[in-house]
């Protein structure tokens, strides 16, 4: 990884033989993520909920929606939890107020983007939506792949969100080129368990995985579960603190990361 800008720690790091990647700020810009699907998301919302109310995938969604509010409101985040037992047209408002305030607040959580990935289904199969990236990374992908490597996707949207975007990319289908998908169900991004998951599941050392992201409480995760890991810096990507700048190597895209 010689030219990677990479700080002088004196660590030794071996040629990776897994790529594993975020999505927001590393393959794909923040403002398509905030500014394309956030708004599908929430602009179908109350429709989609509405009319798939009595789907059971739909149903075991709005449980994780409801077990995370009681969470919410046990930590103060809340002042109610959604209440259970309700029928549809009682439960559904409160539903919706604490969709609302979750993407108000980017919340993360397994439930919320669950949720999104179903809506953007819709988006992405009637060519409402196209999955974008940016433009250093299907070659990347060509490249990792032709040198033997394979690509895993962790990102906070869902395993089906996160296939949608790379099947309906504006550079075409890039679903061939990546290997697995993990998400939240695996774990937080910010805890270095779900690193050690990921590598076991993948079945190498935690030391043969590349991990590129652009939040840096996600890559000091990483590194504690024994990961390399490379900080993406991309247009609109928070900026890292001088200390994260010493802490991690960084790219400014795929083109000089990992041969
Ligand atoms: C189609 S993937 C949707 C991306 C998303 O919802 C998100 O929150 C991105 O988080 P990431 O972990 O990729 O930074
Ligand atoms: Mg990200």
């Amino acid at each position: 990884m010689s030219s990677l800008n990479d700080p002088a720690n004196g660590e030794e790091s071996s040629c990776p033989k897994v790529i594993l990647l975020d999505i927001e700020g590393t393959t794909t810009s923040i403002s398509f993520v905030k500014d394309a699907l956030f708004p599908f998301a929430r602009k179908e919302l109350e429709t989609f909920l509405v009319k798939n109310w009595d789907d059971p995938i739909v149903q075991s969604i709005i449980d994780i929606i409801q077990k995370q509010s009681e969470e919410d409101a046990a930590k103060g985040l809340l002042e109610n939890a959604i209440p259970s037992g309700l029928n549809k047209d009682l439960v559904l408002p409160e539903i919706f107020k604490n969709l609302y305030w979750q993407m108000d607040n980017d919340r993360k959580t397994t439930g919320l983007k669950a949720l999104q990935g179903k809506i953007w289904k819709k988006g992405f199969e009637e060519g409402l939506l196209k999955g974008q990236v940016y433009e250093d990374v299907p070659p990347a992908f060509q490249r990792w792949k032709n040198s033997g490597k394979e690509i895993y996707i962790y990102s906070s949207g869902s395993v089906e969100a996160q296939i949608l975007l790379f099947k309906y990319s504006e550079a075409g289908d890039l679903t061939k080129h990546l290997s697995g998908y993990f998400d939240t169900t695996t774990g937080p991004k910010i805890e270095a368990n779900s690193y050690k998951i990921i590598s076991e599941k993948i079945g190498v050392p935690p030391n043969t995985i590349l991990f590129c992201t652009d939040v840096s409480k996600e890559a000091y995760a990483a590194k504690e579960a024994g990961l390399q890991v490379v900080v993406s810096i991309r247009p609109g990507n928070v900026a890292l603190s001088e200390q994260e700048l010493k802490d991690f190597p960084n790219v400014t895209n795929f083109t000089t990361l990992s041969d």
